[in-house]
């Protein structure tokens, strides 16, 4: 049974992204970490998939999958992504993406850039989540991160350079996020500028993490750190991050690129 895909990426992150508009994939955990493998799959940081829309008003309903094969209900490189191959496939510059965390609208730029509202941030302790009746803004841990969601748990550790990109892992796993968190390391170079690495929950270090992007200026912000509209330059590339003051919604804007469209057949992958 081929399937057609398209291969994405939004500053380097990067996404397989299957259409299941027309019929349900024979997709597990398992196949998804298989199909998302460096060698013996497509390869990717994130499995995408495309659902006929519930929610009204809604164009396309998305999923997103780790390597590891679990679900995340958000990922703002790959809505930019989807956002984009929906204006290529139909002509709409202003999709509106539902997905599990909420629906998205997003807009394309004149300069060919997507703008994605990612909703409000949460950050109650009970919504990132976290395991135990904590300060968000101070996590009680070494290196005295903060924490928020973006409909994704994300911790965010403010930092002079990047030695502590190596504790990603431990820090992924550690018991006060019962989901597991998206680490990143944000280290500010001015109130309007923000330098991000990221180790992602099920995913590793990836070039770019547009939700962590999103976390940390809104991290940035609580601790009074930095502007409500802050540029993030990230190893992939920059995305400008807006928390809007009058909508409590987090703004999103960064490029959107098609490496490649293949077909694959699911059923050569393992179930
Ligand atoms: N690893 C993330 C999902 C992908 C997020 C990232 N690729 C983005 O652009 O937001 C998680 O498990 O929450």
């Amino acid at each position: 049974m081929l399937t057609s895909f398209y291969k994405m990426h939004g500053l380097g992150n990067d996404f397989v992204i299957l259409d299941a508009r027309i019929g349900a994939l024979p997709l597990t955990p398992d196949r998804i970490a298989a199909l998302a493998h460096r060698r013996r799959g497509i390869g990717c940081d994130q499995l995408v998939t495309l659902h006929p829309p519930v929610a009204p008003g809604a164009d396309v309903f998305v999923r997103f999958f780790n390597p590891d094969g679990s679900e995340a209900g958000a990922c703002g490189n790959a809505s930019r992504c989807v956002a984009d191959l929906v204006w290529r496939q139909t002509g709409n510059a202003t999709p509106v993406l539902q997905t599990s965390a909420g629906v998205l609208p997003t807009r394309r730029e004149p300069d060919g850039q997507v703008t994605v509202d990612m909703g409000a941030p949460r950050i109650h302790w009970q919504e990132v989540p976290l395991a135990a009746a904590v300060d968000t803004l101070h996590l009680p841990l070494p290196g005295d991160p903060a924490a928020a969601s973006m409909g994704n748990p994300h911790a965010t550790f403010f930092v002079p350079d990047f030695a502590m990109l190596a504790q990603g892992a431990a820090l992924e796993h550690n018991p006060i996020f019962p989901d597991r968190a998206n680490i990143g390391f944000a280290r500010m170079d001015s109130p309007e500028r923000m330098r991000l690495k990221v180790h992602e929950r099920g995913a590793g270090v990836t070039e770019a993490c547009g939700s962590g992007a999103c976390a940390a200026v809104v991290n940035a912000v609580r601790r009074g750190l930095a502007a409500r509209t802050c540029t993030v330059e990230l190893d992939g590339g920059t995305l400008r991050i807006t928390w809007s003051e009058q909508t409590n919604h987090v703004l999103m804007t960064g490029p959107a690129t098609t490496a490649f469209e293949g077909t694959v057949d699911l059923a050569a992958y393992p179930q």
